[in-house]
């Protein structure tokens, strides 16, 4: 059968239908307190196959917090040598103190084929978009505003100065998701749904027609 086949039709081909999947770069959004974190500390407890990269951040650290693994925690002084030799992907000035992302990081795992996870506010998301226009935006929202303020106030990180300036941030910012491409409610007791979500977005994105090179193909 399978030469009469071929006979008809000439030889069968062994290539792969579909080339191997390309690596992507996720960025991960929202105002301060949506659940950033939190959402990312799950995912890359369940996926070792995805690179986190560690932000670096003038800032303090938090209780708990561990250099190399929540943050690469560096001086300004630092933060400003890295700025100039332009070993940064995407850096900013946030609350008053530096975060950026260091480009080795991305630029590495991609060339291992492995797809990035990039934590960024909402003025990072929007930079990566103009530099890396092929990079998938997620921005995170909770239920509410006034449960968005519980949380940051739960958290206990922030002086009444300081948590002023971020609610007031998340109110502009919250008008923002018309520039992303998805949206994931992170609703309160429901991060485990937040980030099945994520996990659905890396897989669908992987998949379409457009980045596996196969768009206007045929
Ligand atoms: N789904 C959830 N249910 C309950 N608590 C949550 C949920 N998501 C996050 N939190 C808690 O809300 C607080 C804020 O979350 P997190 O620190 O991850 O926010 P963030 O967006 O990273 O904030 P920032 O930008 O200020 O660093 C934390 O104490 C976290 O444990």
């Amino acid at each position: 059968m399978w030469r009469a086949v071929e006979e008809q039709l000439g030889p069968l081909s062994e290539a792969p239908m579909v080339p191997a999947l390309q690596p992507l770069v996720l960025v991960v959004s929202g105002p301060s307190g949506v659940g950033k974190d939190a959402v990312i500390k799950e995912l890359q407890a369940t996926r070792p196959d995805l690179h986190f990269v560690v932000t670096a951040t003038s800032r303090p650290k938090r209780p708990g917090e561990q250099h190399g693994v929540d943050y690469l925690f560096v001086t300004a002084q630092q933060f400003e040598e890295w700025i100039a030799a332009g070993a940064l992907l995407e850096h900013a000035v946030v609350y008053g103190e530096y975060k950026g992302i260091p480009l080795s990081q991305v630029t590495n795992a991609l060339s291992r084929g492995t797809d990035v996870i990039l934590r960024l506010d909402v003025q990072g998301a929007a930079t990566v978009r103009r530099l890396l226009p092929g990079a998938v935006l997620v921005f995170l929202v909770a239920e509410t505003e006034a449960q968005l303020v519980r949380r940051l106030v739960d958290r206990k990180t922030e002086p009444l100065d300081k948590m002023l300036t971020r609610v007031q941030t998340a109110r502009e910012e919250s008008k923002c998701a018309a520039d992303f491409d998805y949206v994931v409610l992170n609703r309160d007791g429901e991060l485990h749904a937040a980030v099945e979500q994520l996990a659905a977005i890396i897989l669908a994105e992987k998949l379409k027609v457009a980045r596996l090179g196969l768009a206007g193909a045929a």
